[in-house]
């Protein structure tokens, strides 16, 4: 790797912003226990003194997405004014470095907000790191050899079900090949399924359209959300199978609605629709629950996935070896950035479980490509039972968007993570102060957060502490 051209580089810099979009307006997104998401991400660039920059983002549903932006601010001096050559020289110690700040740890340790803020850094690393090499995300893995690759993970939690030397092992062995199937990535690309006819929120009537447009598409695998009423759930369920036809596939989520005796008896409910998974279906942290869905759900032919709230590597080693999920879904930055992803995919094909991304959102889409093409090529070697999920929504506020051809997700050519958003997008959707976000609150389609007082007791500094 060209490791001279960035040997004197050094990060100057760090910006973070809360970037929100309306979906919740149309109940884009809505699922059993979100019924309102504004998709949000918290955008961070990362300056360095070059001409690079990199961007990256983690993905969030509207509120919170301020801590989100608070956390990165107080890890930005783990790499702030460091140079890059220690950075990825040392990725693997860079990355421990930011999940276990030794104070900022207390507040995670590796998940939820801080973990989020962790991703959205790394994934801005990765694509700093991408660009400087001049290539799209997957190509840089897929180059990279077994020991740089394998140099970037933290392995602390994991060896007992990995280790580093079998971990490059695995690489090592899939060198063979390796050509043919990058070939194939580029002249075909990589499977998809679609989500965006099945958001809870969505009307009969809306339902029914979507599905007939993306029929007429081509797509053959649809996605639905389920869990908020049995009844409901087997009506829509019904309508998807009469127009989808037999031939088809469908995949439902519950979004962890149910405790898990519930979600064996409603799935048996769901049963004669034939759905391929039930995704999420109870607690993200209940790794012997999801066990025990499994088992109970594997005669009727209905497999487990779940991931998108997997919070870390630990979690996915243990769901792996508790046998509690047919398909592995990580998340780009739900995981502490593409390090950590990579641990899991290699994870998943030691258990020989498929990794089916989880997508949508703000950018996953435009981030999971990469990840699942490099295991395409590097780790698994085949599409069997993989498929990339796929969301047509907030494409445009992307400099380079997924492209999506035939259902295929197409290799991205651009150097980077395809994450770099135009200016005028985040200008627009900047909360509270961008200029959609002004239009949204004086027509008051959303509350502006400023023109009421915070429902909270203020401290005053200015020399005395006043307690109102
Ligand atoms: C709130 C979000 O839209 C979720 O419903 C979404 O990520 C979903 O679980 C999915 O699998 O796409
Ligand atoms: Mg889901």
């Amino acid at each position: 790797m060209a490791h001279t051209t960035y040997a004197a580089t050094r990060i100057r810099g760090l910006s973070v912003r809360d970037i929100r979009f309306p979906t919740s307006l149309e109940a884009d997104g809505s699922d059993a226990i979100h019924p309102d998401p504004d998709y949000s991400c918290a955008y961070v660039i990362i300056y360095t003194d070059t001409d690079f920059k990199g961007h990256g983002l983690a993905f969030t549903i509207g509120r919170g997405n301020e801590l989100v932006v608070a956390a990165v601010k107080s890890l930005a001096k783990v790499v702030v004014g460091k140079k890059l050559r220690p950075i990825f020289e040392n990725f693997a110690g860079t990355w421990r470095e930011l999940t276990s700040e030794s104070q900022m740890r207390w507040v995670g340790p590796e998940k939820g907000v801080l973990h989020l803020a962790v991703a959205a850094i790394v994934n801005a690393l990765w694509d700093l790191w991408a660009r400087i090499e001049h290539k799209p995300l997957w190509k840089l893995l897929v180059d990279m050899e077994p020991e740089t690759l394998v140099s970037t993970i933290d392995f602390r939690y994991m060896e007992d079900v990995l280790t580093r030397e079998e971990a490059l092992q695995m690489l090592r062995e899939m060198q063979t090949g390796k050509n043919n199937r990058e070939e194939r990535m580029i002249n075909r690309g990589f499977p998809a399924y679609i989500t965006s006819a099945g958001w809870l929120g969505y009307s009969q009537e809306k339902i029914e359209r979507l599905l007939k447009g993306f029929i007429s598409q081509g797509w053959r695998h649809f996605k639905i959300k389920v869990g908020q009423d049995l009844e409901d759930d087997k009506r829509r369920c019904k309508i998807v199978r009469d127009v989808i036809g037999e031939e088809r596939t469908l995949m439902v989520d519950a979004n962890q609605k149910w405790s898990v005796k519930e979600a064996v008896d409603w799935m048996k409910e769901l049963a004669p629709y034939k759905p391929r998974w039930i995704e999420e279906p109870t607690s993200p942290d209940d790794i012997l629950g999801h066990a025990t869905i499994a088992e109970a759900l594997r005669p009727l032919g209905i497999k487990v996935a779940t991931g998108e709230m997997c919070q870390n590597r630990v979690v996915f080693k243990q769901l792996l070896q508790a046998k509690a999920i047919d398909y592995c879904q990580i998340d780009a930055c739900r995981l502490g950035g593409v390090n950590e992803v990579l641990a899991v995919y290699l994870m998943a094909k030691k258990f020989n479980v498929p990794v089916c991304p989880h997508a949508g959102g703000v950018g996953l889409c435009e981030m999971v490509q990469h990840l699942q093409m490099w295991d395409y090529i590097c780790v698994s070697g085949t599409t069997k039972d993989r498929i990339i999920e796929y969301v047509d929504h907030l494409q445009e506020h992307f400099k380079h968007p997924r492209k999506v051809v035939s259902c295929h997700y197409l290799a991205p050519k651009i150097a980077g993570y395809s994450v770099e958003m135009w200016e005028e997008s985040l200008m627009k959707y900047e909360y509270p102060y961008g200029s959609e976000w002004k239009k949204l609150f004086s027509c008051g389609k959303y509350q502006d957060p400023e023109a009421s007082p915070p429902p909270w007791i203020e401290h005053r500094t200015k020399g005395k502490i006043v307690y109102r």
